[in-house]
């Protein structure tokens, strides 16, 4: 079993409790790891064997930027479920969201989320 990471990937929200979090959308990064069987493509050298990260990428936005969750909690469980479902050679993911913006004194907040059979 192999592994793709996906890091800092910037995306954009409707996330928040509070009311004034309810108009826009706040900036998130992800960090992903998802295991998989990369071997095929280890030989092949054709992205049609592997699990292609743009795609993983590409989707993880879409999901996040039409979510309107109030907890990254939520969230979190929202994409780690759609990556499983879209993406049938994932195996195994874990999912970091961060929501760097949100507290004055703090550099991050994250939640870390994982789904799947790790190996
Ligand atoms: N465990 C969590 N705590 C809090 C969350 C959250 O998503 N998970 N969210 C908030 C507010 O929306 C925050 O972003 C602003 O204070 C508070 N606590």
């Amino acid at each position: 079993m192999q592994k793709i990471f996906i890091e800092q990937l910037e995306t954009s929200s409707l996330i928040g409790v509070y009311d004034w979090e309810r108009k826009n959308k706040q900036r998130l990064l992800i960090d992903i790891e998802l295991q998989a069987d990369l071997s095929t493509a280890a030989k092949s050298d054709d992205v049609e064997d592997t699990l292609n990260y743009a795609q993983v990428a590409a989707t993880v936005i879409f999901l996040a930027q039409k979510a309107e969750f109030k907890l990254i909690e939520a969230l979190a469980n929202n994409l780690v479920t759609g990556i499983l479902e879209q993406f049938p050679l994932v195996s195994f993911v874990k999912l970091k969201l961060s929501k760097p913006d949100i507290l004055s004194n703090a550099k991050n907040v994250a939640v870390e989320f994982s789904k799947g059979q790790e190996v």
